[in-house]
């Protein structure tokens, strides 16, 4: 019972938990219910605001999409009329572009055609004359080589035979000599027991051969004898012949000699005329084209000046900008022209440039001093123009020079170096020792003392002496030249009389070292040193061409190495030519500004001749 009891208990106890514990779930199940509906209205509310949102989103697209579609339309519009405008004005240009080429065309056409047919008549003229000395030539030649061919015919057939005799000989002695050579094997058989005869028989071998060599100089010399006796009574018969042949060609060659002489005469009366007219100081412009590392180019435009005395060329300076289809082109242009004797273009080869001065390089073979020299920045091309290896202008001298000159000259050479106001040989490859210079004004010739001047007879030797030079001297790069050189190059060519060794002129071909501003080549220390000598030897050497040409009293040759050197050179009695070599690259404008005008300095100076 009391179990019963305790059970009923028990269960009344777990009945009132349940209870409670049922009651706690009612109350959370309405707070959730209380939840749950005020987050559906919350959320009810915010998405009727993010539909509002939208609205209004879709409202602002729509204007800007309408707004896009008008910008392009005008964008359009706009285009089509700048291209139109364009098209007018390139026809427009185009037009006047072609115009006034075909005019410059026409022009030169006529000049060229006025110019052929002078050439023509020249020509034919020249032909006519060529035509009767060649015929002339032909027949005496011919003549010649029938009379010699006779000759030749009656020395083979003498030949022949004396050949028949010698060969007989040689056979003779060639069977004596096997007989002998058979006896002697015999006789070495019986060796042992004949060692006594065989002494005996050696010493006669060696009188057979003493005997045998002095028949066969006797033979030699009795067929020597008869030979000359035999060849002689041809040759007099032949001499006798070609004598008066010989004769014959030397009247004939005396005549060519004479009219040669005369037509020379004339050609070197005519080109000195020419060189006279053309003056005896002058300036040549050589503008060289962009290299493979160079951006930019100056603007500028060559052009011949009236009469075509002189050409000028124009170089612009101006702020660039883009047009209106995005090509560069210059804005606020600034215009600098510079007249010299001739300007070659980027695209003039060194063979157009020494066309140009081969004239003074027959004046230096005919007696004048001649120099020429190239002026520029560092890098504009002197070292292209005066000692490129093949074509430079020393080599193609060279060249004219061996051709041409009269076989009584000896030319002599020596390559000179001029550092830091210092002569230096550049054949020698340790060059420790500065050289002096001496002066002769009895004889007004110059020496440099203790320096050899070397012979020459060959281009190939000549080339040599370039490659040694070339590895002699001194370059470095500087901010504007990879291999710039530091030192004035000179080679000197010295034309002396073979027979009396007498001093005939001289030929100073110049490599001057770059001029540049210290502050656009940014050197310092040594190399600083250098650009002033060099700064200060190039403007002693304007003072001292311009004092020459102005007529002044006193020239200052002593201020410079350079132009102590070339005292007799310089005179307006000798020729003088300066090439400004000119850079493109835009960078470097200024340096070309300063270049062009001192040549044009130069050229302004005035030419006094003694001759005139
Ligand atoms: N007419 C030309 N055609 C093609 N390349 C050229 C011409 N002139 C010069 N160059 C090139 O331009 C560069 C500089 O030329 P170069 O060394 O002759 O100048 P430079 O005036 O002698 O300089 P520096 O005074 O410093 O020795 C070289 O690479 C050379 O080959």
């Amino acid at each position: 019972m009391s179990y019963l009891l305790k059970e009923s208990w028990c269960q009344d106890e777990k009945f009132h938990l349940a209870k409670d514990t049922l009651m706690q779930l009612i109350n959370e199940r309405a707070k959730l219910r209380y939840c749950y509906e005020k987050t559906r209205d919350e959320f009810e509310a915010l998405y009727k605001r993010t539909l509002w949102h939208e609205s209004e989103i879709e409202k602002v697209f729509e204007t800007r999409r309408q707004l896009v579609r008008n910008l392009k339309l005008k964008l359009h519009l706009q285009q089509k009329e700048a291209f139109l405008l364009f098209r007018r004005e390139t026809n427009m240009l185009k037009q006047s572009l072609i115009d006034v080429k075909t005019k410059i065309i026409n022009t030169k056409l006529s000049q060229l055609a006025v110019d052929e047919r002078e050439c023509h008549e020249t020509l034919k003229a020249n032909k006519l004359v060529l035509r009767g000395i060649t015929t002339m030539s032909e027949r005496r030649l011919t003549q010649q080589v029938r009379d010699f061919e006779s000759c030749m015919v009656h020395l083979v057939r003498s030949n022949q035979s004396q050949q028949k005799t010698f060969s007989l000989l040689i056979m003779k002695q060639g069977l004596r000599k096997r007989s002998i050579e058979n006896q002697l094997s015999q006789i070495s058989v019986k060796r042992p027991s004949l060692m006594s005869e065989r002494k005996i028989l050696e010493s006669d071998y060696r009188s057979m051969q003493k005997q045998k060599s002095n028949t066969e100089e006797q033979l030699k010399l009795m067929t020597i004898t008869r030979k000359t006796q035999k060849s002689s009574a041809n040759e007099i018969k032949d001499s006798q012949i070609v004598e008066s042949s010989l004769q014959e060609v030397r009247t004939s060659s005396a005549n060519h000699q004479r009219l040669l002489q005369n037509k020379e005469l004339k050609t070197r009366n005519l080109h000195n005329k020419l060189q006279g007219l053309k003056g005896n100081l002058r300036v040549y412009c050589r503008l060289r084209p962009l290299v493979t590392d160079e951006q930019e180019s100056i603007g500028f435009n060559i052009s011949d000046m009236e009469w075509n005395l002189k050409e000028s060329i124009t170089i612009y300076a101006g702020a660039t900008g883009n047009n209106r289809i995005g090509k560069s082109v210059i804005k606020e242009q600034k215009t600098y022209t510079f007249h010299f004797d001739k300007v070659f273009s980027p695209f003039s080869t060194n063979t157009d440039i020494f066309r140009e001065i081969s004239p003074l390089i027959h004046c230096a073979l005919e007696g004048t001093n001649v120099t020429i020299f190239a002026y520029g920045q560092t890098g504009s091309g002197k070292s292209f123009t005066m000692s490129k290896i093949d074509d430079g202008l020393i080599s193609r001298s060279m060249d004219l020079l061996f051709n041409e000159r009269n076989k009584d000259i000896r030319i002599f050479v020596q390559l000179i170096e001029i550092y830091n106001n210092k002569l230096f040989n550049l054949l020698e490859h340790k060059r420790n020792k500065p050289y002096e210079i001496r002066h002769n004004k009895t004889t007004r010739t110059t020496e440099v003392l203790g320096m050899d001047e070397i012979f020459v007879n060959s281009q190939e030797q000549i080339k040599e002496m370039l490659l040694k030079a070339e590895e002699n001297k001194r370059t470095s790069a500087t901010n504007i030249n990879e291999k710039s050189s530091r030192s004035h190059t000179v080679f000197r060519f010295v034309f002396r009389s073979c027979e009396t060794n007498c001093l005939i002129s001289t030929l100073h071909l110049i490599d001057l070292a770059g001029s540049e501003r210290i502050s656009q080549s940014k050197v310092i220390g040594d190399r600083l040193k250098e650009t002033q000598h060099i700064n200060k030897s190039l403007s002693c050497l304007n003072y001292v061409v311009h004092s020459i040409h102005q007529n002044h009293h006193h020239i200052p040759y002593r201020n410079s190495k350079l132009t102590y050197l070339l005292q007799y050179s310089l005179e307006p009695s000798s020729k003088t030519l300066m090439f400004v070599n000119v850079n493109p690259n835009k960078l470097f404008f200024n340096e070309t500004l300063t270049s062009l005008r001192f040549a044009e300095k130069v050229n302004n100076t005035k030419v006094i001749s003694y001759n005139a």
